[in-house]
């Protein structure tokens, strides 16, 4: 039984302040999470002073990127081990908004999962077709393309730990959902891939999330598909009423 996984990705809202804020009322909500991970994917700056607020809290944080690198003269760039030391627990990697505004390719994210493991960092891994992509009915196609790619090398007990997002880029910030069907059938496509790398039960102990539009009035129906384990959530996840109720209905 995979435990669902519910992650707020805030992108590049929130100061330190309004981060704090935000975890404020959020405890004066939710005094229980059983039954669900939830996850803080917050800008680098509020990372350090979330990790003192959620002292005690089984909230997770995530950081939304990081550097391959171990160190070295890249400036601007964060490492694992900087975000491991400020409190992550997991990390975004090839988000499309990445993937599009700052050059990542399917390579870039396999030597990223790679650092983020050898620092203890969970990798959230983003996959998703385009509109045009899906269009010409390629979306298995590539998103099977960017799964393989982005765990090359991964060992069959790292791949358990990690998670797999599944983001269509047509419905991020959109309004535009896939239908529960649709997504959950990427989605099993996801875990019959990871099943061929490395085998059934290995697959089956994966979680994936859907991401696209995912708001408190739609959550209950994706997780009700069989093989979406949880949501990254953009938009509805900055309001912590919205965010909430949708770790409510994360809970399978
Ligand atoms: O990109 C997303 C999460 O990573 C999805 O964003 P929205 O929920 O705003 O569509």
């Amino acid at each position: 039984m995979r435990k669902p996984i519910l992650a707020g990705n805030w992108k590049m809202y929130k100061t330190v302040s309004q981060s704090l804020s935000f975890v404020e009322h959020l405890q004066g909500l939710v005094d229980d999470l059983e039954g669900v991970d939830a996850v803080i994917c917050a800008p680098f700056p509020s990372l350090y002073a979330l990790k003192s607020q959620l002292e005690g809290s089984s909230i997770k944080l995530a950081a939304q990127n990081l550097h391959q690198a171990e160190e070295g003269a890249y400036t601007g760039e964060v490492s694992a081990l900087m975000l491991q030391d400020v409190g992550a627990h997991y990390v975004i990697i090839g988000h499309s908004e990445r993937r599009q505004y700052f050059g990542e390719t399917d390579e870039s994210v396999n030597q990223k999962v790679h650092a983020a493991f050898k620092h203890g960092l969970l990798p959230i891994i983003c996959v998703g077709e385009d509109l045009s992509q899906r269009e010409q009915g390629t979306t298995k196609q590539l998103v099977e393309e960017q799964v393989r790619a982005a765990l090359s090398g991964v060992t069959a007990d790292d791949v358990t730990r990690l998670v797999i997002a599944y983001e269509p880029i047509w419905a991020i910030g959109t309004g535009k959902t896939a239908t529960a069907q649709d997504a959950n059938e990427v989605c099993a496509h996801i875990r019959s891939v990871v099943g061929e790398m490395y085998g059934k039960e290995k697959a089956d102990g994966v979680r994936i999330q859907y991401g696209g539009s995912v708001k408190p009035e739609n959550i209950e129906e994706l997780m009700a598909q069989p093989d979406i384990d949880g949501a990254l959530v953009g938009g509805a996840s900055l309001d912590p009423g919205s965010f909430a109720k949708l770790l409510q209905g994360a809970r399978k």
